[in-house]
């Protein structure tokens, strides 16, 4: 029987598959659910250092072919997160979580991951650079040169573990200039992608989302085919001591398979974990191992980045 064994940085994972953040990672009691699900591990919601409500109600719509929203970082604040986190430490002392953090500006930014660096945590962090759904804010990860001044200032006192989360890029010269940028930081991983931001989904007449006149960042199904181009234009483009994290358009094992053959080493699931809840984590492993079966892989490192071109 094959398995869905990963390793990310000096980590390693039962399980390749978690929860993309945002889903299911709100609070403890959901948290606790992804816990005790076949992932492998958990990120939890992006962390800002006040709590915040996010945006206006109706912020989040369900569709055929995925999803819509525009929560704008709702959250409990940095500190119950790194509370919990630090109990899991306790009680769940051979289990490496992930913790999901950004600031409102870049002092906040610093400052949070000045907290991680002098915490005890020993997980890994996943600096969010690409919520669309801020108003006023920018996907920070679309301007590369703030992204690498703020990777230079992060990684001159920050020595743990740590990755960011990537939105959609659509021109091979950005995944050229992109790589050339995290190829000059020791970062445990990228993760790709994040949702297709403001796109716009109707009904009738109507917008189905309340922010920003319906827009709002994509996921689910239509976000594969960009998600996969994401995985592995990085992964054929960066040291490969970073790590890739595929995200976006996970329904299936054969999904996840793709992300693997791709270069991912671990894979988020989102929109689908929203809608079918984190028994889609058993569903998911096991089409992932009756494929590799059928295929004789014996674990993901045999395929992982093995996409045949023509
Ligand atoms: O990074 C994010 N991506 C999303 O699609 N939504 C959330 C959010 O709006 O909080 N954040």
């Amino acid at each position: 029987m094959a398995t869905t064994k990963t390793k990310i940085g000096n980590f390693e994972f039962e399980n390749c598959f978690m929860n993309a953040a945002g889903v299911y990672c709100y609070d403890k009691n959901e948290l606790e659910q992804v816990i005790n699900s076949q992932a492998g591990t958990f990120v939890t919601k992006t962390a800002t250092l006040q709590s915040r409500p996010g945006n206006p109600e109706p912020r989040y719509h369900d569709t055929t072919l995925g999803s819509i929203n525009s929560m704008g970082l709702p959250n409990l604040g940095f500190d119950y997160y790194l509370d919990y986190l630090l109990e899991l430490q306790k009680t769940h002392p051979h289990r490496t979580f992930f913790f999901s953090l950004v600031g409102m500006s870049t002092e906040d930014t610093h400052a949070l991951l000045k907290k991680v660096q002098e915490s005890d945590f020993k997980g890994i962090t996943e600096l969010n650079l690409s919520c669309p759904n801020v108003p006023g804010k920018p996907q920070i990860a679309y301007d590369l040169e703030t992204t690498e001044k703020l990777l230079a200032d992060i990684f001159s006192y920050f020595k743990k573990p740590l990755g960011v989360k990537l939105p959609p890029y659509f021109d091979i010269v950005h995944f050229d200039q992109a790589a050339a940028v995290f190829n000059k930081f020791p970062l445990t991983f990228i993760n790709c992608i994040n949702s297709i931001g403001n796109g716009l989904v109707i009904e009738d007449e109507s917008v189905v989302i309340k922010p920003k006149n319906g827009f709002g960042g994509i996921g689910g199904e239509y976000i594969k085919p960009t998600a996969l181009a994401n995985v592995h234009a990085f992964y054929k483009r960066l040291n490969s001591s970073i790590k890739i994290i595929g995200t976006g358009g996970i329904l299936t094992g054969q999904d996840a398979f793709e992300h693997i053959l791709c270069g991912a080493s671990m894979v988020q699931i989102g929109t689908t974990l929203h809608k079918e809840g984190p028994s889609a984590f058993e569903r998911i492993t096991n089409e992932l191992k009756a494929i590799m079966d059928k295929k004789g892989y014996k674990t993901i490192e045999d395929f992982r980045g093995k996409l045949k071109y023509l």
